[in-house]
């Protein structure tokens, strides 16, 4: 149940540049390391035992330290480049993928082991496989999809994806589920999604983002 493919899309250079405004462009870098970090601990915790990381381009020695750490303790990272856009590069994976696939973006600061539970459960239909799981974020996006047909469904990110993720599932006759959570939906776009973090979250990333705001004040 466990052996889910799992795959992390994944940009280390002048990441999350919506977040200028509140973080220069080398503590936006640490941002998204320590919120990659974040995201792979949880799916380990739950139980995932091998993730995929879908890089546009080769991580620093920092990031490549951070997955060190996590997967010396037995859970198998592999970082696979591909320089394209973000759909071509996920499409690409999902036509090579035979089994579901679960996608989860690597800006989900606030995200739980029971979210991943819930979004890896079996599918309530009884085939195996005309099934989509969709975690909207919380402006429109899409945040997570487990992917029961890889190779029939493509993915169309950016803008109102939920809602072209959610028309796709219905053109290619797929029983579509919606994981509402407050935790899964909260991606890190805007400075004023930090103060999110501030609140909810906890560990390296909370204590960064505290020691931030406080300069910045
Ligand atoms: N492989 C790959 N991943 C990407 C690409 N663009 C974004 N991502 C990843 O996809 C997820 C969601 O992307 P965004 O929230 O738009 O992140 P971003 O592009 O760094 O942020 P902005 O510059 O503010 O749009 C994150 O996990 C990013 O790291 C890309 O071109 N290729
Ligand atoms: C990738 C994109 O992310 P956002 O810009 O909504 O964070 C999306 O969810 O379609």
């Amino acid at each position: 149940m466990r052996a889910i493919k799992t795959v992390i899309p994944f940009k280390p250079d002048n990441p999350k540049s919506r977040l200028a405004p509140a973080l220069t462009e080398e503590e936006r870098k640490i941002f998204v390391g320590l919120s990659l970090e974040n995201v792979l601990s949880v799916l380990k915790e739950s139980g995932i035992k091998q993730v995929d990381i879908l890089s546009k381009s080769a991580l620093d020695a920092e990031d490549e330290k951070r997955l060190k750490t996590i997967s010396e303790t037995g859970f198998e990272i592999t970082i696979m480049i591909d320089e394209s856009d973000l759909n071509t590069a996920v499409n690409a994976y999902l036509r090579s993928s035979e089994n579901p696939v679960l996608i989860v973006m690597a800006d989900l600061a606030l995200l739980t082991k029971e979210n991943i539970e819930a979004m890896t459960a079996p599918a309530r239909n009884t085939k195996k496989t005309d099934y989509i799981r969709i975690a909207p974020g919380k402006d429109g996006g899409t945040n997570m999809m487990f992917i029961g047909a890889p190779d029939v469904f493509e993915v169309n990110y950016y803008g109102e994806s939920f809602k072209k993720h959610k028309e796709e599932a219905e053109r290619k006759n797929l029983i579509c589920e919606i994981h509402e959570s407050f935790y899964a939906a909260a991606d890190m776009d805007e400075p004023e999604d930090l103060n999110d973090i501030l609140q909810h979250g906890s560990g390296k990333i909370r204590d960064f983002v505290n020691e931030i705001l406080i300069d910045n004040d």
